[in-house]
């Protein structure tokens, strides 16, 4: 299912596109962004640096810059330098004004489309349609109680076809076999039982997200009035179009026979396994532009984009965090598993949500291995001046250093340390409480001024208690019918860094062996 493709095909084209495009693109884009902005430049690695070694500078060392920036400017807002822009690191004072900005102003998902260069990529639509947001938000995460049997029928199975079953020591690549049981979760979830399983599909729900990411890496390398020239040659480029045309070819017939019988009042999603899912829920809501057999097809595949990948990258770096720490955690995971299956008559959403040891361990995780380093992503459609007398210009895109801030030791003592029960600690005298929501704001799934990864206010990612509960399932299914460990002399590898982005290498090898006895409670 996960080719590997070489990204360079034509290798004697590279070099005089760069030259090229570098020669104009540095005086042209200087031009443009510096000159409009106050905030002093970080990432010039020497004084009169052209733009495009400091955009190198960003493309392989943006973490550290951030840090960077951050360390100096920690209370005012500086720039950072990409092919694609300048871009304005606010400080972290300036987070509650940012997030009550309405996007009309401060649009998130015109920075999010402009991020992953969306008229390449077919993330574009997101500027048309809100469909994939709104559904996720009214229809999926109010559900998700419903959805949990079939989730958890889908996990047994992948896990059997996907993960080496041998009571003996086997080896296995985290990435490839979590990223096909990802794949199949969440396929479940947004296409439904009839075409979860369809390797067409499986295809498309992976390999869309990895030629997209291939894509924006290598076009960020250009300046962007090189990007329509540069992108026709490159394979992943093609791939990202190719699975756009893929989904429509194997969803549309089907989309376009429930509209139909929607449409004469012959069908609607009744409260069935078959019917329990995203797609089925779309049709039955969708209105105007947005009902075309063709729109809803290609915002499934943005729904995989969202999901796939964002979970995979959890879900093995939680992997190789627990694994990797000496300290029982692994043996205290797996004993408030069991207690909580023995305390409730059956297992269901709200065995998951008492898990708060393992809730505590995601979150430790994405502190100190989240998707992006930079977060709050906003494209300014207008000038504003905050509060404090900052003034963002027009056409601005903006974000906050939100790995810097997470990592910072004034609010995460021993910020390198994993320390997987952090949240649990201080969540702990409050769970007792008789209120609810007591002790809320140190789940995962709760962003806070101080966690930042699924972003703040009301665009915070609407995906995230999906996220969790599928997490969850999957660390529930291997700490109770799995050993594992690594390889011996090798440890916790490290992330992948390009960009702003962190990713975890797909060929790292782990071993695991099934136990002898089951003890998952699905
Ligand atoms: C650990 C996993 C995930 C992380 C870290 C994550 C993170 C994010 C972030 C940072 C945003 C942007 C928020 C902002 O604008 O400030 C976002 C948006 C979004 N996420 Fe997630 N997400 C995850 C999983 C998911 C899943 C599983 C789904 C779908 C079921 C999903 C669906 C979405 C959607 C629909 C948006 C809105 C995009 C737009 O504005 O066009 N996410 N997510």
């Amino acid at each position: 299912m996960m080719e590997s493709t070489p990204i360079i095909s034509l290798y004697w084209v590279w070099p005089v596109l760069l030259l090229v495009g570098y020669t104009a693109g540095t005086a042209m884009s200087r031009r443009l962004s510096e000159a409009r902005c106050v905030f002093p430049v970080v990432g010039k690695p020497f004084a009169f640096a052209p733009r495009f070694i400091s955009n190198l500078a960003f493309a392989f060392n943006a973490t550290n810059l951030i840090q960077q920036g951050y360390a100096k400017f920690k209370h005012e807002a500086f720039q950072l330098i990409r092919s694609t822009g300048n871009m304005i690191i606010l400080p972290h004072n300036l987070l509650e004004e940012l997030s009550t900005i309405p996007p009309t102003i401060a649009s998130p998902y015109k920075a999010l489309e402009h991020d992953l260069l969306g008229a390449y990529t077919g993330l574009d639509l997101i500027l048309e349609s809100r469909l994939h947001h709104t559904i996720v938000q009214r229809k999926l995460t109010p559900r998700l109680g419903l959805i949990t049997p079939g989730l958890q029928e889908e996990l047994a199975a992948a896990f059997d076809e996907e993960l080496p079953t041998s009571e003996d020591w086997r080896e296995f690549q985290p990435y490839q076999c979590i990223g096909k049981i990802a794949a199949r979760l969440s396929a479940r979830a947004i296409v439904g039982p009839a075409f979860c399983k369809d390797p067409t599909w499986l295809d498309i729900s992976f390999n869309y997200t990895e030629n997209l990411f291939r894509t924006i890496v290598f076009l960020r390398m250009f300046p962007p009035f090189l990007h329509s020239v540069v992108c026709p040659l490159i394979p992943a480029y093609w791939k990202c179009n190719y699975y756009i045309r893929l989904a429509k070819q194997l969803l549309v017939p089907r989309i376009r026979e429930l509209i139909s019988q929607n449409d004469k009042g012959t069908w609607a999603p009744k409260s069935t396994e078959e019917d329990t899912n995203v797609l089925h829920w779309m049709i039955d809501s969708v209105k105007g532009r947005d009902r075309d057999p063709h729109v809803l097809a290609h915002i499934e595949v943005l729904l995989a984009l969202a999901s796939v990948h964002t979970t995979l990258l959890r879900m093995v770096n939680v992997l190789y965090d627990i694994t990797a720490s000496n300290d029982g955690l692994v043996e205290e995971l797996r004993h408030e598993i069991s207690s909580v299956a023995g305390d409730s008559k059956g297992w269901d959403v709200a065995s998951y949500d008492a898990l708060h040891k393992l809730d505590s361990v995601l979150r430790e995780s994405q502190r100190m291995s989240p998707p992006t380093t930079l977060g709050l992503k906003r494209f300014f459609t207008e000038a504003y001046t905050f509060q404090d007398g900052t003034r963002v210009p027009k056409g601005a895109y903006v974000c906050l250093p939100i790995h810097a801030i997470e990592n910072d030791p004034e609010i995460t003592p021993n910020p390198e340390i994993f320390d997987g029960l952090r949240s649990y600690r201080m969540s702990k005298p409050m769970l007792t409480n008789q209120d609810k929501n007591s002790g809320k704001e140190y789940l995962f799934s709760s962003p806070t001024p101080i966690t930042l990864n699924f972003g703040y206010g009301k665009s915070a990612c609407p995906g995230r208690f999906f996220a969790s509960l599928i997490v969850k399932m999957v660390f529930v299914k291997i700490l109770t019918e799995h050993d594992f460990k690594f390889l011996p002399a090798t440890g916790r590898p490290s992330n992948l860094m390009v960009h702003e982005f962190l990713f975890s290498s797909p060929w790292q090898r782990m071993l695991l062996k099934k136990k002898k006895y089951s003890a998952c409670p699905f």
